[in-house]
């Protein structure tokens, strides 16, 4: 008995010995780890320093600026940047963050092959878009980008001209039940969007669609509004912490009706390719002779973003290094299916990944772009005219289909476009990760490797020196000796450099003919004014309130 006491005491004892071994040895790890911490992060002190910027509390930081509605953050984070013309240095608890406002400095980032990590904040959407196109880096990023850009190439766009005109009619008859009533058109763009996309880029036929792209659309809308929350605080960051809150049940829901879709989607598409119906929609098959690749210029040109602008357009870069021999162009799923069964292009997890990133970034940033656009249409009549009147010179009072040689005139609709996306892009932040000291072009300042660096393009786009009286709708921005006396980097809202976007002559061509069909058959009117729009800092630019609008049937457009 007096043994098995003493044993246990032992026991007990040795334990105690054991835990305050521990704790001494953890105080001092503890400090070595901090002192280690604080001296690696001196040198980026040191310069965020020379940076100008807001005020912030001790370890918070200007997080507190983050904290309320998202109408509320956008107003206090554009509120206090009117203070800095070029860059402003902001502190997210210990997460250095640097805005850039100057199109010399965005420039240097978004033009450089150096600078083309994409930041922290973009891993919140790797449990929805795994190592897709918009967040993944180094060789899986380029080897894809090769293999992906060429599927939005002009010749297989030109083969979507039935479907978006099919589309956008069937859009033109649903807004039908909402003519006289005031309505969110938002709704509607994104339902287009994404069954516009469908058809398209996944060549998946309506027959074979038994969900609506409705519930797919709203179920990324709340995703996003999970993302930016995470984005905005520094405890939901940590994933341990994420896990345990509401949130993160929400989010398994929303993933799965999201990629239930895209799922969905592969499956339909991999059982035609079994039954022998491969590339049915998009397969053109193109010689590569000299004259036709004249031609062929000539026509990508009449189609990349802003042609009447003469805006450069460094897709032709991407597009440029797949075009020399002969090629078989096929549409983006059609082509990623191919060279999965080819060889090892592209796993089967990878071709979800991009199917997930696809049907994101290309449904939601044309939903709002378009959205937009109709809110600018109703409000500014004047304009709305001047549209309508260059559709009547195109089309007079006939009901046809656009065509491609349509869309290519339609000037004036485009300046519109470019300008809508000047004012309220729909990605209203870029960022990317330091690995290396950049230094500014704008003034005498140096941005530390470790901070996050983001290109603000909402106020890079309404820089007074690029843009005079930057907040008016103005079309004429962008007539082309306007344009050509601004700097490149002053008007990104497709980005641009080697991440630029690759769906942007597929949305200008989409936008083109959805918004024109639209014009072509409503009158829009906006009861609100730009001044009343509750801008929210999400993902994608919106607007708190909806896009609300009024619509009103045209008998014809014959000039009023
Ligand atoms: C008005 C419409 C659109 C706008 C304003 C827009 C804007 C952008 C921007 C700003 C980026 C760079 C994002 C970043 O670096 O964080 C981007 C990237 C991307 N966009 Fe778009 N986009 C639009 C439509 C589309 C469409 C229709 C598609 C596809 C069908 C698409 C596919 C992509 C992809 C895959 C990337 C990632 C490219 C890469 O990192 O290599 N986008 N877009």
């Amino acid at each position: 008995m007096a043994g098995t006491v003493t044993a246990e005491v032992t026991s007990a004892s040795s334990i105690m010995a054991a835990s305050s071994l521990f704790y001494f040895l953890l105080v001092p790890a503890l400090v070595l780890w901090f002192v280690y911490w604080k001296l690696s992060r001196r040198h980026m002190l040191e310069l965020a320093k020379t940076l100008p910027g807001p005020d912030g509390l001790p370890l918070v930081g200007n997080l507190l600026d983050l904290v309320g509605s998202s109408h509320s953050v956008f107003k206090t984070v554009v509120t206090k940047g009117e203070e800095y013309e070029c860059v402003a240095r902001l502190w997210l608890g210990p997460k250095l963050v640097v805005l850039l406002f100057d199109p010399r400095d965005v420039e240097l980032i978004l033009s450089s092959q150096v600078y083309i990590d994409k930041s922290h904040e973009y891993k919140f959407f790797k449990p929805w878009l795994g190592d897709g196109l918009l967040i993944s880096s180094g060789h899986k990023w380029r080897s894809h980008r090769k293999l992906i850009a060429p599927t939005f190439h002009l010749n297989v766009l030109k083969s979507f001209i039935d479907l978006f005109n099919e589309n956008s009619r069937q859009v033109v008859q649903r807004l039908n039940s909402e003519v006289g009533k005031t309505f969110d058109a938002h709704d509607y763009m994104s339902e287009a969007t994404v069954e516009i996309l469908l058809e398209t880029a996944m060549g998946v036929s309506k027959k074979t669609q038994d969900q609506s792209g409705y519930d797919y659309a709203m179920a990324v809308m709340k995703m996003c509004d999970i993302l930016h929350v995470r984005h905005r605080s520094l405890l939901l960051r940590a994933n341990w912490i994420f896990n345990l809150t509401n949130y993160a049940t929400k989010q398994v829901k929303l993933l799965s009706t999201i990629h239930g879709l895209t799922k969905k989607v592969i499956r339909n598409k991999k059982n035609a390719f079994m039954q022998g119906t491969r590339g049915s929609l998009a397969q053109t098959e193109i010689k590569t002779s000299e004259a036709n690749l004249k031609a062929k210029m000539e026509s990508v040109e009449g189609l990349s973003f802003g042609q009447s602008a003469g805006l450069k357009d460094d897709l032709d870069v991407d597009n440029e290094e797949n075009d020399i021999g002969e090629k078989k162009r096929l549409a983006f799923l059609d082509l990623l299916l191919e060279s999965a069964q080819n060889g090892a292009l592209i796993t089967d997890k990878e071709i979800k990944e991009q199917v997930d990133t696809i049907m994101f970034e290309g449904h939601d940033t044309t939903a709002a772009g378009s959205s937009f656009f109709l809110s600018m249409m109703g409000i500014h009549q004047d304009i709305q005219q001047k549209v309508v009147d260059e559709l009547y010179g195109i089309f007079g009072d006939s009901n046809r289909p656009a065509t491609f040689q349509d869309t290519l005139e339609m000037k004036y609709l485009e300046r519109c476009l470019m300008e809508t996306l000047r004012l309220y892009p729909p990605v209203p932040i870029i960022a990317r990760q330091l690995k290396e000291d950049l230094k500014l072009a704008s003034g005498d300042y140096v941005v530390p490797a470790g901070a996050t660096v983001a290109v603000a393009t909402f106020k890079l786009h309404r820089n007074e020196k690029n843009y005079p009286n930057p907040t008016q709708f103005n079309p004429d921005n962008f007539l082309p000796e306007r344009q050509a006396n601004r700097h490149y980097y002053a008007f990104v809202p497709f980005s641009a450099g080697p991440r630029s976007c690759v769906g942007r002559k597929y949305a200008m061509l989409k936008l083109k003919i959805l918004l024109s069909t639209l014009l072509r058959n409503y009158r829009i009117y906006s009861d609100l004014k730009q001044e009343d729009f509750k801008l929210q800092a999400d993902i994608i630019l919106k607007r708190e309130e909806g896009f609300m609008v009024r619509l009103e049937p045209r008998q014809q457009m014959a000039k009023a």
